[in-house]
């Protein structure tokens, strides 16, 4: 193709044309998403990209520039559920930079319009992310609250904006017969935490950010439910105002007009008397934008005359005079490369998202953590979507949610191991809990530290001197793998460590070499079987009164402990049967852990075997310890919960609910003397 040397305007080749249609077509579905359903697809960063390259198309080529092109636009449409309010001067956008290279070009155009010699000032502001209302004042009373719509038409939200505390529905003296005021309804960031928190204990949707929660609780059609939304309002500017009115000639004294009359603005404006100024404030805002009580997508720098706000005046959907500088982006796109599944102390799984390297929130970020697998199946992922990130202050990265259109054919499922990737234990995931294990306590590498810290501390093998601090230094030398390498330590060995002397060292392989000698509930305890406790451990050694038993007992025979129920037992039974564990048990007989025979009961004492009570209310002839030892050295079970299994409550005085209980269930209730007459 040849082209024209005196046309001076290229014209847009077909494939830039048939990019403008779909951008347009593009953002307008993205604007239906995000203002009128509160519900993005993308987040703002891939928007605010498809729009600037929307904008440059139509700015290179002007035949390609359509009155309904969302550049031109501003907002959605007003939703036909709530009636319509239309603004009286219209409600607009605001043209962003996004360096500050863009911000200084806007200084620049600032002043060359203004042919001004002199600085200009401007009012510096935080930019609130929320959804922006219009509010009336008749009278200094709240007469009506708008969105702001597609700017021209607006939705009535004047029963759900009533419900916001900071909203005042009375203005205090001095105010104008007419007051429109214009401000940012916004969710303050722990109550969308706390709100999110609870709408996901009950099962209900989540919002993705503050903003979503904010426009989609202000658009609710029943006002009780944004009244328990807990939202803040800030003004930002006047709307039409009566003509009498005294009002202040700048934007910064008109915003403290505001304050007078008892409407709350933000406590970050600032006045600065030159462009230079919206440097150090863009700084100071920036550094300090992951510890304000709400969420910032940047700041607002307006001409502060309002006398030079008029001069300057419109475009079609932005005043010349204010631009939006906005921060790095806390949500942004990116691809799921893989899922490593990570070990913590405790054992728990967690699935981490490898990511394509993106920057968000100021950093690079490649990975994001996943919690668990309910989490990866709520949010439905599979391997190779496009997902959204976000990182907002110094949590953790979360994958927000999945950009569906954009999955790739025969994207494979997220599959949980079934073994730990440290230690190849299995891993177990218990009824009712989101978060899976790994079940080699005693030799996962991950779980080193805090299995060594429980079987040396007091209630377990109470190994004097061994205290964290130690366990750490032992465990980073890789001198300790498992409890059972604490007994093959030397005095010599430990004594090369920093502030440890001979003598200490000595003091310390004495102590544990000490421990050798224990109880059987210890030891039990020491293993750190999850959910066994002292009491458990010392149920599990009267009951069976022997290890062997134990470990090769299945569930069943395990749940007939006293206060063993099916998710205890199995946790038990799960320990047994990983081979790891079993050798570090041998291991440990082996190097000479020993503890007095527990007394099993012979056959002709177990005159309540099969029998189960529960005590409750104080006895007066034993404690209730000494009742239920005693119970049990017959062979009886001793419950702490009363069910139709009980055989019988014994109730001492003051005997509560569990005779309460007993009584609805028509169990038999036995008094201390009926008590002692069994035991006899
Ligand atoms: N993710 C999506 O699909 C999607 C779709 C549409 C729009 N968006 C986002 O919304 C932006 C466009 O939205 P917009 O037209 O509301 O513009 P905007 O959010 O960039 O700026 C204008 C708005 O800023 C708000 N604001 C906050 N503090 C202010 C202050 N101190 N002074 C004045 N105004 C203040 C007001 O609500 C005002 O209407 C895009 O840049 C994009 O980030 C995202
Ligand atoms: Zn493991």
């Amino acid at each position: 193709m040849t082209k024209d040397l005196f046309d001076e305007t290229p014209s847009a080749s077909l494939e830039q044309q048939q990019r403008a249609t779909y951008l347009r077509d593009l953002l307008t579905r993205y604007n239906r998403e995000y203002y009128e359903l509160d519900e993005p697809s993308v987040p703002d960063a891939e928007y605010d990209r498809l729009f600037r390259e929307l904008q440059q198309l139509e700015q290179s080529y002007p035949e390609l520039q359509h009155a309904d092109s969302p550049t031109q636009k501003v907002g959605g449409q007003a939703l036909d559920a709530f009636s319509q309010v239309t603004h009286e001067t219209p409600m607009l956008s605001l043209d962003n930079a996004f360096s500050e290279d863009e911000f200084d070009a806007f200084a620049k155009r600032v002043a060359e319009r203004l042919d001004s010699a002199s600085d200009v000032a401007f009012c510096c502001e935080p930019k609130l992310d929320g959804a922006a209302v219009s509010i009336l004042y008749e009278n200094g009373k709240l007469v009506r609250a708008a969105t702001r719509g597609d700017g021209q038409t607006g939705e009535d939200i004047t029963a759900n904006v009533r419900t916001i505390r900071n909203v005042p529905l009375q203005l205090l003296e001095d105010f104008p017969e007419r007051l429109e005021v214009r401000g940012e309804v916004f969710m303050p960031i722990h109550a969308f935490e706390q709100y999110n928190e609870r709408a996901a204990a009950a099962g209900e949707k989540t919002f993705a950010n503050p903003r979503n929660a904010a426009a989609g609780s202000l658009r609710q059609l029943d006002s009780r439910m944004t009244a328990r939304r807990p939202l803040h309002f800030y003004a930002y500017s006047m709307g039409v105002v009566s003509p009498d009115a005294d009002l202040a000639a700048t934007h910064f004294d008109r915003l403290h007009q505001l304050q007078r009359w008892g409407l709350p603005i933000s406590e970050e404006i600032k006045l600065v008397s030159e462009a230079a100024g919206c440097h150090a404030y863009y700084q100071d805002i920036l550094q300090r934008r992951d510890s304000l009580r709400y969420e910032i997508d940047g700041i607002v720098l307006k001409v502060n005359s309002i006398a030079l706000q008029s001069d300057l005046g419109f475009v079609s959907r932005a005043p010349r005079w204010a631009i939006a500088w906005k921060f790095p982006a806390q949500e942004e796109l990116t691809v799921i490369r893989g899922v490593d599944f990570q070990v913590g102390r405790t054992g728990a799984i967690t699935p981490v998202a490898r990511l394509e390297p993106v920057a968000v929130g100021g950093v690079t970020v490649s990975n994001a953590t996943l919690h668990n697998a309910d989490e990866i199946e709520r949010l439905d992922i599979r391997m190779g979507d496009t997902v959204i990130i976000r990182r907002a202050g110094d949590v953790i990265p979360q994958v927000v949610q999945v950009v569906h259109e954009r999955r790739p054919e025969n994207a494979e499922q997220i599959v949980f191991p079934q073994h730990c990737p440290v230690c190849e234990s299995h891993i177990e995931r218990a009824e009712g809990e989101a978060v899976a294990r790994c079940t080699g306590g005693l030799i996962c590498a991950a779980q080193r530290r805090e299995a060594l810290k429980h079987f040396a501390s007091r209630k377990a093998m109470d190994i004097d001197g061994l205290g964290d601090k130690l366990i750490e230094q032992l465990v980073e030398r890789d001198w300790v793998k498992s409890p059972a390498d604490l007994y093959r330590l030397r005095v010599r060995e430990l004594a090369h460590l920093p502030r440890m002397g001979e003598k200490s060292a000595e003091k310390i392989v004495a102590a544990i070499a000490a421990s050798k000698e224990t109880t059987l509930p210890r030891f039990l305890y020491a293993l750190g079987i999850r959910e066994v406790g002292e009491a458990t451990a010392a149920n599990l050694a009267s009951h069976f009164s022997e290890l062997s038993l134990i470990s090769t007992a299945d569930i069943e025979a395990l749940e007939q402990v006293t206060d063993v129920g099916g998710v205890v037992a199995s946790h038990i039974y799960q320990f047994f049967r990983e081979p790891h564990n079993q050798q570090v048990i041998e291991e440990l007989l082996e190097l000479g852990i020993v503890w007095p025979a527990v007394k099993k009961i012979a056959e002709s004492e177990a005159t309540l075997a099969g029998n189960t009570y529960v005590l409750t209310g104080t006895l007066t002839q034993m404690t209730r310890d000494e009742a239920k030892q005693a119970l049990q050295a017959k062979g009886a079970k001793v419950s702490g919960s009363v069910s139709a299994k009980t055989t019988a409550v014994i109730a001492g005085d003051n005997a509560g609910s569990k005779l309460t209980k007993a009584e609805q269930l028509g169990v038999t209730i036995l008094s201390e003397a009926d008590l002692i007459d069994l035991l006899k």
